[in-house]
C-alpha cells in the first residue's frame, strides 16, 4: 500500500471516534509520558492496528461495564475483559502551551487549534513542584503548581475573549435589539470550537445577560461570559502527575477547589503497561494492584522497578492515568455507553459476534442518535428500535440509558 493511502486510511479510522480528549501541560510535567502510557496497548486489550495516528494523536481507552454482565453471559471479545469493556477514544497531545501564548508567545495559539476539537481537556500538572513555570527542572517543592493551573485557564479565557472582542463593536452595531440574534451571532463566532447556540443561550441566561443589548455589555460582562462558556464547553480535569514524588498530597486539595483532580504517576503507568506487554505481570489499566506472573524470574533492575511501582500504586490507589480518562468521559462529560446489535435475541451482529460494538453517547441521546452514530442512512430510514433488555419497541426520540442494548430497524436494514 502506498504511504499516502496508508495515511488517509489512518485518518479515516481516527474520524470514526467522535470522542476526543485534549492533553494540556507545560513542558517537562510528564505530558508525553502520560500520552505514551495512555496509548500503550497491553496484551489483553486493544486489537486496533494503530495506537498512534499522528505524532500527537493516539488511541486510548476508557473502561466501563460491558452489557454481558447484565445478561450474565460470557463472550469472547478483545475489548471485554471479565465484564469490563474498553472503548477507544482519541487522545491528542496539545503542544505549545506557554504563558502568553494568546499574545503569540511560544507557538502562539497553535495549541488552541488542537484544543478546539477536544470535548474535554486533561491538564497534566507537575504536582511535586519540581518544574518551574517555564518548564525548567527545579528542586521538588520550590515551584507552586497552582500557578500552572491558573495560567492555563487564563490563556484560554484570554484567547476566547479576543475572538469575541475582535468583532464585538461590529456585532453590537448590527444587533441593536433581539436577544435571539445575539445568541446566534455569538455562537457563530465560536462555532469552530464546538460551541453551539444552546451553550451560548444557557450561559447568557445564567448570567442574566439576556436583557442587556451587546453595546451595554461592559468588560466584566465579557470576561465572566467567556469564563463561564469555557467552563461549560471545555471542562478541565487535572492529572496531578508526579504525585509519586509528593511527600504529602495536600496540594491536591488546592487543585480540587479549581477543577476535579486525580493523583497520577504516568511514569509508573507506562512501566506497568510495558511490563504487562512483555509478559512479566498481570495488570489491567485502572486496577489498584498488579501481580508478577507465576514462574517469571525478574532481573534485579526489573525487580527494583516493580517494587517501586508497587509502592506508588498502593500510595495513590492506582497510577491515576486510566482513572483520569474515565473520569473525563463518564463524570465530566457524563457520557453513556450503548451497545448496538443486529439480533436482539442473540445480542449479536450478523456474523454472530456477541455485543460487537459499544458507543459512547451524550446523556439524553436518543435511539435516533445511536443510529446516526452508526451511519447517517440508518438514522434517515429509522423505523423503530428494539430494547434487548425489555424486548420493547421504542421510537426515534426514546432517550437511552447507560448500558442499553438496542437493535435499530430502519428501511436500510430491511432493504
Ligand atoms: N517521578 C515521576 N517522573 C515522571 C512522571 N512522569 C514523567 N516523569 C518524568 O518527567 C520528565 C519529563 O517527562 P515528559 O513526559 O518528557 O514531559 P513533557 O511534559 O512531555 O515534556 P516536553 O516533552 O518537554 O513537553 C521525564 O524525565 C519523565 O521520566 C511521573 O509520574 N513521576
Amino acid at each position: 500500500m502506498k504511504l499516502n493511502t496508508f495515511g488517509i486510511l489512518i485518518r479515516a479510522y481516527a474520524r470514526l471516534f467522535c470522542m476526543q480528549i485534549g492533553l494540556l501541560g507545560k513542558t517537562n510535567v510528564g505530558k508525553s509520558t502520560f500520552f505514551s502510557a495512555a496509548t500503550q496497548t497491553t496484551a489483553q486489550i486493544g486489537n486496533y492496528p494503530f495506537t498512534t495516528i499522528e505524532p500527537n494523536m493516539g488511541i486510548a481507552y476508557v473502561k466501563t461495564d460491558c452489557a454481558c454482565k447484565h445478561f450474565a453471559i460470557s463472550h469472547i471479545h478483545p475489548m471485554c475483559v471479565n465484564g469490563t469493556r474498553y472503548i477507544a477514544i482519541k487522545l491528542i497531545d496539545v503542544a505549545g502551551l506557554v504563558p502568553g501564548a494568546h499574545e503569540g508567545k511560544g507557538l502562539g495559539n497553535k495549541f488552541l487549534d488542537d484544543a478546539r476539537t477536544s470535548e474535554v481537556l486533561i491538564h497534566v500538572v507537575d504536582a511535586s513542584g519540581s518544574t518551574d513555570i517555564q518548564g525548567q527542572s527545579v528542586p521538588a517543592g520550590t515551584h507552586d503548581p497552582l500557578e500552572d493551573v491558573k495560567f492555563v485557564e487564563e490563556e484560554f479565557d484570554q484567547w476566547m475573549k479576543q475572538i469575541l472582542q475582535r468583532e464585538w463593536q461590529k456585532l453590537a452595531r448590527e444587533l441593536e435589539s433581539k436577544s435571539g440574534k445575539v445568541i446566534q451571532a455569538i455562537a457563530q463566532r465560536f462555532s469552530g470550537l464546538g460551541i453551539d447556540e444552546y451553550d451560548v443561550e444557557y450561559v447568557i441566561h445564567n448570567l442574566h445577560l439576556q436583557s442587556k443589548k451587546p453595546n451595554e455589555w461592559n468588560e466584566d460582562d465579557l470576561v465572566l461570559f467567556v469564563k463561564t462558556l469555557r467552563k461549560r464547553t471545555k471542562p478541565i480535569i487535572i492529572a496531578a502527575n508526579k504525585s509519586d514524588l509528593c511527600h504529602d498530597l495536600s496540594i491536591l486539595d488546592e487543585f480540587k477547589k479549581i477543577h476535579p483532580t486525580i493523583a497520577c504517576s504516568a511514569e509508573t503507568e507506562l512501566l506497568l503497561r510495558k511490563a504487562t506487554k512483555n509478559g512479566l505481570i498481570d495488570y489491567l489499566p485502572g486496577e489498584k494492584s498488579f501481580k508478577i506472573k507465576d514462574g517469571i524470574n525478574l532481573n534485579p533492575p526489573q525487580q527494583k522497578a516493580l517494587e517501586l511501582a508497587e509502592k506508588v500504586v498502593s500510595k495513590l490507589g492506582g497510577t491515576g492515568v486510566q482513572q483520569t480518562l474515565d473520569y473525563a468521559c463518564f463524570d465530566l462529560l457524563k457520557l453513556i455507553t450503548v451497545f448496538p446489535v443486529e439480533d436482539e435475541t442473540k445480542l449479536s451482529n450478523k456474523n454472530g459476534e456477541v455485543l460487537p460494538d459499544a458507543k459512547l453517547l451524550r446523556l439524553g441521546a436518543t435511539a435516533r442518535d445511536l443510529a446516526k452514530s452508526i451511519h447517517q442512512d440508518l438514522a434517515k430510514g429509522f423505523l423503530f428500535a428494539i430494547d434487548a433488555k425489555t424486548k420493547q419497541r421504542v421510537g426515534a426520540d426514546h432517550q437511552l440509558k447507560n448500558g442499553d442494548v438496542l437493535k435499530i430497524v430502519s428501511t436500510l436494514s430491511r432493504g
